[in-house]
């Protein structure tokens, strides 16, 4: 099932659902003992707890009030705990008794040489950038210290996942119930998030959701005993010219890569296709084209009469159409040749191709911007980045984190749209295509690279282990979901 993200007026409603556990100051209890545990397991991780000293950073709400109890709990566990108390006046009384019950310290600034500092200045009740007295206390921290966030690095908007500056930068993120929209939007800000259960029930409507590797896996197309390489959707992919026929390669690549049903090539690099991938159709014509059930249109086309004229009969064309790179500015100088196509169409801007359809660049806030440029074009839009979002324009959106930008190589995207274009000719919808495509595409990523420079080719040649993790870890060799 998709991992869903809430905004902070769905959490605040989960959490008054609970009544009691709410008003009676369980669900605060709960959150600080999540929060000390996350603490104490990096100190023990590093050495052990006795003696150790960790920094509290508290803001005026309740968010300071779970530091405060995660620091009494870290003080019972001989962990020497200094706070700073940004709003004195307004401090969490009940934590802060706790906190001197339990030997901890406030201070006017935290001492250097700190082992960890726990961020509570704000969480879901926080707007806009940190202030400056906060801003100050993480300014002066040695750039080593462990930062763990309580429920969200503060300066970080819980609902779009704006990064404000300043804002905290956590390693660890520990949060409480239900993950908040900016896990997913600002995940880089995050660090590692870890959830911890206070009892809240299901929140949230599931509009923003990212898929796991089991939902990636369960609707990867794996043949069935009948099917044959028509049967398994055939995508066609018009891309590439006979100068620069790098994207044409890369494209069909990614879709051959993807899916065992069939890959057709129309274009000038019909001859270097075939020299890298032999199982590809390949013609230089559109008339000599066979039936495909999906359309890939745009990596290096150009942006001339030619191109356009391919892109406009691609679009003409009664099946889903993904539009890529010079395809999504053909198609920002056209918007008309979009109009009356009934099939699906799915659009995979970068941030530059993102403006020029848009007309205005992306912003800080992707989400809105995204979902707004489905609604008005009527079309799924991915806007590629270290966060993948796809957006259909009824608003739902399914968010990916590449977790590294190693795949912001050049090429990297033609791979990623013959992924998806495959899946479109699969069956699946846009919304599904995009995002999977999007997280195998991540994986291959991950796979080549291991932490050195990679190109877009090395990428498409680890999709092959990227998908045998998902499929064969997942499903089992069988492509049965195992139980
Ligand atoms: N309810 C519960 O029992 C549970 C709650 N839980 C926890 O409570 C958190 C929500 O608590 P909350 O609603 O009190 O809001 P919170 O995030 O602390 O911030 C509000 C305060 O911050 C201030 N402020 C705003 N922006 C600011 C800025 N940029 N820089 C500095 N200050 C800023 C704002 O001041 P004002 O704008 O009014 O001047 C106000 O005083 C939630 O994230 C979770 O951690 C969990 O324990 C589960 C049980
Ligand atoms: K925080």
């Amino acid at each position: 099932m998709p991992v869903y993200y809430c905004t902070a007026d769905e959490v605040r409603a989960a959490e008054a659902a609970t009544g009691d556990l709410l008003t009676g100051g369980t669900l605060m209890v709960r959150a600080a003992h999540g929060v000390a545990q996350a603490v104490l397991t990096e100190l023990r991780g590093t050495g052990g707890c006795y003696g150790r000293s960790v920094g509290l950073v508290i803001g005026a709400g309740n968010n300071g009030g779970d530091a405060l109890y995660a620091g009494a709990e870290l003080g019972r566990h001989g962990v020497a705990v200094t706070a700073v108390l940004l709003v004195p006046d307004q401090t969490h009384e009940g934590g802060l008794a706790a906190l001197r019950r339990a030997g901890g310290r406030i201070v006017a600034s935290l001492p250097a040489g700190l082992d960890a500092v726990v961020d509570g200045v704000v969480g879901i009740g926080g707007r806009g950038p940190l202030r400056p007295a906060a801003a100050a206390v993480f300014a002066a921290l040695d750039p080593d210290t462990t930062v763990v966030a309580v429920d969200l690095p503060s300066g970080v908007d819980a609902d779009t996942g704006v990064i404000h500056n300043p804002a905290v930068r956590a390693d660890i993120t520990v949060t409480f119930g239900v993950l908040r929209r900016a896990h997913l939007l600002a995940a880089e800000q995050c660090g590692r998030v870890t959830v911890i259960d206070i009892g809240l029930g299901a929140a949230g409507d599931g509009s923003v959701a990212a898929l796991t590797d089991a939902d990636v896996a369960a609707a990867w197309p794996v043949p069935g005993p009948h099917d044959d390489k028509y049967t398994q959707g055939v995508v066609g992919i018009v891309a590439g010219s006979q100068q620069y026929p790098g994207a044409a390669v890369l494209c069909t690549g990614g879709a051959v890569a993807a899916t065992s049903g069939m890959t057709r090539f129309i274009g000038g690099a019909a001859p270097q296709v075939v020299a890298h991938r032999p199982e590809v159709v390949a013609v230089e014509r559109f008339d000599d084209a066979g039936r495909v059930q999906a359309w890939v249109v745009g990596p290096g086309l150009g942006v001339d009469e030619r191109a356009e004229a391919m892109v406009e009969r691609v679009l003409a064309a009664d099946v889903p159409v993904l539009v890529d790179a010079d395809g999504l500015t053909v198609l920002a100088r056209r918007p008309d040749l979009r109009s009356g196509r009934t099939a699906p169409t799915l659009l995979t801007p970068h941030a530059g191709e993102f403006a020029r359809l848009a007309g205005a660049p992306v912003g800080p806030d992707r989400l809105t911007a995204t979902r707004e440029l489905a609604a008005r074009l009527g079309a799924t839009v991915l806007l590629k980045g270290r966060i993948t979002l796809v957006a259909d324009p009824d608003g739902q959106v399914y968010g990916n984190d590449a977790g590294s930008s190693w795949a912001a190589t050049a090429g990297a995207g033609d791979v990623l749209s013959g992924i998806a274009g495959a899946l479109l000719a699969a069956g699946r919808s846009p919304l599904v295509a995009g995002a999977a495509a999007a997280r195998v595409h991540a994986r291959a990523a991950r796979a080549a690279s291991r932490g050195v420079p990679i190109g877009a080719s090395d990428l498409l040649g680890a999709v092959p282990t990227a998908l045998r993790d998902l499929l064969v870890d997942e499903q089992g060799a069988t492509g049965v979901q195992r139980t």
